[in-house]
């Protein structure tokens, strides 16, 4: 079974504690926490003050997504705001190796987050050094979008490759997860769905992290 990680992106921010709350009375282990600065994607979200109030009410474990352009300069805030994974994207971090090992020695989680567009392979030097690889399967930026099919076949190549390298890192996937798809893709070998529309838009969000836990 999938480890589930709702994107606090699709709540309603005007009711983020009901929001957290149901988070808290489902299945789900993680709460996805998207970081956008407007700089890095076209989007801006929320930071560091908005996580520290959700790590107030959160029971789960907050899984940020740092969506911003040099990540480093904001770990220490991030801990101190209640991070217990930090995501960072191959894309933003010429020194990435040492802002992983920067994260983990700071007691975290570390995971890379890899675009649709960078190659499965640009991981093959880092796969051993991560907790996570968080694969976005849409272009960052937006919830809701659709799920880019070619996805499936990067998260078997990054599957193939933490097998090959004897790592440990857990497959993450984010965007476009569906009650339809989220089968598909953890047979493919994702560990763990992020997903944000899928549950929030749902009637009954608690039913649906039911639904995507046992797909
Ligand atoms: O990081 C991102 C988007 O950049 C995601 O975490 C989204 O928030 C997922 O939303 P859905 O695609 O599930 O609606
Ligand atoms: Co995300």
């Amino acid at each position: 079974m999938a480890i589930i990680a709702p994107s606090l992106l699709a709540a309603n921010f005007l009711k983020l504690q009901e929001a957290v709350e149901m988070v808290n009375s489902s299945e789900a282990e993680w709460l996805h926490l998207d970081v956008m600065d407007g700089q890095f994607v076209p989007n801006i979200s929320f930071g560091p003050m908005v996580i520290e109030f959700v790590k107030k009410v959160t029971t789960k474990v907050c899984d940020v997504h740092l969506m911003i352009e040099e990540p480093s300069r904001y770990f220490e805030q991030f801990k101190k705001t209640g991070a217990d994974h930090i995501n960072i994207h191959i894309e933003t971090c010429p020194r990435l190796h040492q802002d992983i090992q920067q994260i983990k020695a700071m007691g975290l989680k570390a995971g890379v987050a890899i675009n649709p567009h960078s190659p499965a392979w640009l991981l093959s030097d880092i796969i051993r050094d991560v907790d996570i690889v968080l694969v976005m399967s849409v272009n960052p930026g937006f919830g809701g979008q659709r799920f880019i099919p070619h996805t499936i076949d990067k998260i078997k190549e990054i599957k193939q490759l933490i097998v090959e390298k004897d790592a440990h890192a857990l497959i993450n996937i984010d965007g476009g997860v569906t009650l339809e798809n989220a089968a598909e893709i953890v047979a493919a070998g994702a560990d763990a769905l992020v997903a944000g529309s899928t549950v929030f838009g749902a009637k009954d969000p608690v039913a649906a992290i039911h639904k995507l836990k046992n797909a």
